[in-house]
């Protein structure tokens, strides 16, 4: 053993005395050629071949080195004795990581892949816009030559595929938004994001069973239908307008569909978006599997003024709601025609949704809504470009049992007793005429959670009452203005006023009905 260790002492020290010796015969010039010469010789007569994977490619962040790390992290945590660990932003799950300088194998549809995870010290630092971190951090991919073209394209794919997954199932979902106005953060992103923590999902969302489930089924479908897109040569997206008068749920059912696609949402405040171009930047940033939403299409810019550079004055009342008919199609908009490249233009917007831009990155979903369909240009209705209109319409009785459930945990299913089928048939008759919106109905049963009985018969009353309303602003029509509809959605209702219980004011039958009904819907939720 002694001997062996002394030849391997020596063997070193001959090695050394070599180095010195070259270092100090042969320029560094040549030393360098010599090494190179030498590597390339290796490489001709070695098996393999090599990639390297960094993790600062010149000033960004190389996402690959990001998403190999979330891919090997999947496995890692079984095979090392020694790993590394690491929580992001908002994430919720710890990620296993290889330790430095630590290799792992993989396969991939058969063939045998190593990659090891390389950290070095960074020579003194030359100039730079942004400090750069201490250590030179990169993953070495080691497959044998013959296996380079079969599976390289499509085994990094795989990776970046795997990697989303996983930051999808670690990560809360994201909303983003773009508040800041076009300026862009330290890493160049316009976008700010915090965590997305709305509780609505469809099972939650009060409308039509069957609507919702042709709803859920399309956004499946969606999801599901990668192949689908490409066989038929569309771009993997789909453009959803949600309309229908203020508190109907266009906003709740969003954040359930991001819930329920696991997506994130990108929030588009129009009005800090100053050009085209500017629209553009902000959509090449948006990641694959999200949803795009702009709420409140038709007021949050007045793209006709905005359009014409002398055609408006841009006061407050023009800007909230804009004129459909001023706008022009035709051309590619004034951006590139009348020279006002500071300007955001419907043709902007459509090709946003619509245009080449719009396939960069896949699997999104677009979402406008709006309270004013009708204000709408048929440009942005137009088939194709938005692919399902779906109107939130007042509650329903369908609708209305959902509420019920949701709020008051009652399931209208299991009403049994004449008294209790008749609250029932009464609520049924009423809903519709009543025309309120599930936001107005949530309030009543938010007010009263605490005593289902109260809570019914209050909202039978109130229902009643707008039903009545109804009936004689409209002559019997049973739905009222828009206008009407905002403003009492503004009202924010405090607290709902009881109709008269005053029975004088009423024929005995009426009077005894309501009371009768009164009665009923306390034994119905007894
Ligand atoms: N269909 C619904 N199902 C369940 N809750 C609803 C529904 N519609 C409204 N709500 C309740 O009313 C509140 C307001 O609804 P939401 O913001 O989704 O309405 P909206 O249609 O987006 O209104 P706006 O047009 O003013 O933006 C929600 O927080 C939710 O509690
Ligand atoms: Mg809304």
């Amino acid at each position: 053993m002694k001997e062996l260790w002394t030849s391997v002492a020596s063997v070193l020290g001959v090695l050394a005395f070599c180095q010195s010796l070259l270092q100090v015969v042969f320029p560094p010039e040549l030393r360098f050629a010599v090494l190179k010469f030498l590597n390339r010789l290796f490489h001709c007569f070695s098996a393999y071949c090599y990639f390297d994977i960094t993790e600062i490619d010149g000033v960004n962040t190389n996402e690959l080195y990001n998403a190999v790390q979330l891919y090997l992290s999947s496995f890692v945590s079984a095979a090392g004795s020694r790993l590394s660990l690491t929580r992001a932003l908002n994430s919720s799950a710890t990620t296993f990581g290889l330790s430095n300088n630590d290799s792992i194998s993989d396969t991939f549809r058969g063939v045998a892949i190593l990659w090891e995870h390389v950290v070095t010290q960074r020579q003194s630092q030359s100039f730079s816009w942004r400090p750069l971190p201490d250590e030179k951090r990169g993953f070495t991919l080691r497959i044998k030559k013959r296996d380079k073209d079969l599976i390289l394209d499509s085994y990094l794919d795989h990776i970046m595929e795997r990697a989303n997954d996983i930051r999808r199932k670690n990560q809360e979902r994201l909303l983003y938004t773009n508040s800041r106005g076009g300026s862009l953060d330290s890493r160049g992103h316009p976008w700010e994001s915090v965590p997305f923590k709305h509780p609505s999902t469809f099972d939650t969302l009060a409308m039509d069973p069957d609507r919702k489930q042709a709803i859920m089924d399309d956004l499946r479908d969606f999801a599901s239908g990668q192949s689908f897109y490409q066989r038929t040569g569309r771009a993997w997206k789909r453009g959803y307008l949600l309309y229908g008068p203020p508190g109907t749920g266009k906003s709740s059912m969003i954040a359930a569909m991001a819930n329920y696609l696991g997506y994130d949402i990108y929030d588009l405040e129009l009005t800090e978006v100053h050009s085209n171009s500017e629209l553009r930047k902000l959509l090449m940033k948006t990641s694959s599997k999200s949803i795009i939403v702009i709420e409140d299409i038709d007021c949050s810019v007045n793209l006709s003024n905005r359009w014409k550079p002398g055609g408006g004055n841009g006061s407050s009342a023009n800007r909230n709601c804009y004129d459909p008919s001023s706008l022009d199609l035709r051309g590619g908009g004034p951006g590139e025609e009348g020279g006002a490249n500071n300007t955001i233009t419907l043709s902007g917007l459509l090709n946003f949704t619509d245009g080449l831009w719009s396939c960069c990155g896949s699997e999104r979903i677009f979402v406008f809504t709006t309270n004013h369909i009708e204000k709408l240009d048929p440009a942005l209705l137009r088939s194709g470009r938005m692919d399902m209109h779906i109107f939130m319409s007042y509650c329903s009785f369908p609708a209305l049992k959902i509420l019920l459930r949701n709020y008051l945990g009652w399931e209208c299913e299991e009403v049994d007793g004449e008294l209790g089928r008749e609250v029932m048939r009464e609520l049924e008759e009423v809903t519709e005429k009543a025309a309120m919106t599930p936001a107005d109905v949530s309030e009543v049963l938010i007010k009263n959670r605490g005593d289902r009985r109260r809570a019914v018969r209050e909202l039978l009353e109130v229902l009643k009452a707008r039903a009545e309303r109804n009936s004689i602003s409209n002559f019997g029509g049973g739905v009222v203005e828009d206008e009407e509809q905002e403003k009492r959605a503004l009202e924010s209702p405090k607290g709902v006023k009881r109709p008269p219980t005053n029975c004088q004011e009423k024929d005995n039958t009426s009077c005894k009905k309501q009371q009768q009904q009164g009665e009923a819907a306390d034994d119905l939720v007894d």
